[in-house]
């Protein structure tokens, strides 16, 4: 199926570029780039020829394969596919392990506090409306609409803003998909990523990602790294894909194309 998506010209001529570099560092997000969006983010899981060119990229020399995500490290483990060794970015920026069990606490007691404090106001206003529930992460938590009456999840998501602005003014609020998203630490993507060039230090980066969130990790790759938007939004990007299965169809590129230097 994916072997039928046809890539951009000037997609593949980066991506055999790229292919060609000494050491790389192939960055991606997960849901809705690796991993088609569904309604329970459990049983959420990359394409399997995603997850096959990753493991296969994974195996070849001078190549790291990370996962950046805003879910929590603990979730992007559990549902990320990737061996206990990968690299993984959690909480937007947040959350950094590098290799098998070397992450650093996120947060402190009082930013645990801080986080109970503002669950506690607004866990009514998300029990009070059919569909919607929270995801807890270390610095914060989604309150999470997929599965509510558009006109709800929209006073919902107002309400909710509001509420918590009014809580606590110092909090970072994310808007995602069908998701609003509170954390009282206010790292980026692009902090992430910033974070996994310094461990690594690739020659180039390649970094794909569908949502708002990261266009702060787009927006901090330099010359000679690739930048792939996942679907129709407004981007920094200077490549992009329709969705999952057209960004499988790139990594499977990228793995036959690295394969062969
Ligand atoms: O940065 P990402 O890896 O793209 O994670 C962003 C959020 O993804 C998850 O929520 C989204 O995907 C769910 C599963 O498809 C979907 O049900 C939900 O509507 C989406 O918002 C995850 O649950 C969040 O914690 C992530 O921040």
């Amino acid at each position: 199926m994916t072997q039928q998506v046809a890539l951009d010209p000037l997609l593949l001529a980066a991506l055999d570029s790229f292919a060609a570099r000494e050491r790389v560092l192939v960055a991606l997000d997960f849901d809705g780039t690796l991993a088609p969006e569904v309604d329970d983010p459990e049983l959420a899981r990359a394409l399997p020829a995603a997850l096959e060119a990753m493991l296969g990229l994974r195996q070849l020399p001078g190549t790291t394969v990370a996962l950046v995500s805003g879910r929590s490290l603990a979730s992007l483990a559990a549902v990320g596919g990737l061996p206990d060794d990968a690299p993984l970015v959690g909480s937007h920026g947040l959350e950094v392990r590098f290799a098998a069990g070397d992450a650093r606490p996120a947060v402190d007691d009082a930013d645990r506090a801080r986080v109970r404090a503002l669950r506690s106001r607004l866990q009514p206003l998300v029990a009070a409306t059919e569909g919607a529930w929270i995801e807890d992460k270390p610095a914060g938590f989604a309150v999470h609409t997929r599965l509510v009456d558009p006109a709800a999840a929209s006073a919902l998501a107002t309400e909710v803003r509001a509420l918590a602005r009014d809580a606590d003014a110092a909090l970072t609020v994310r808007d995602g998909k069908n998701v609003v998203e509170f954390s009282v630490r206010d790292a980026t993507k692009g902090d992430g990523l910033r974070a996994l060039r310094a461990r690594f230090a690739p020659d180039a980066v390649l970094f794909a990602g569908d949502d708002v969130t990261d266009e702060d990790a787009l927006a901090v790759l330099e010359p000679g790294d690739v930048g792939i938007k996942v679907g129709p939004a407004p981007s920094v990007a200077a490549h992009r894909v329709d969705g999952p299965e057209a960004m499988a169809r790139v990594l499977q590129h990228l793995a036959s194309r690295r394969s062969a230097c």
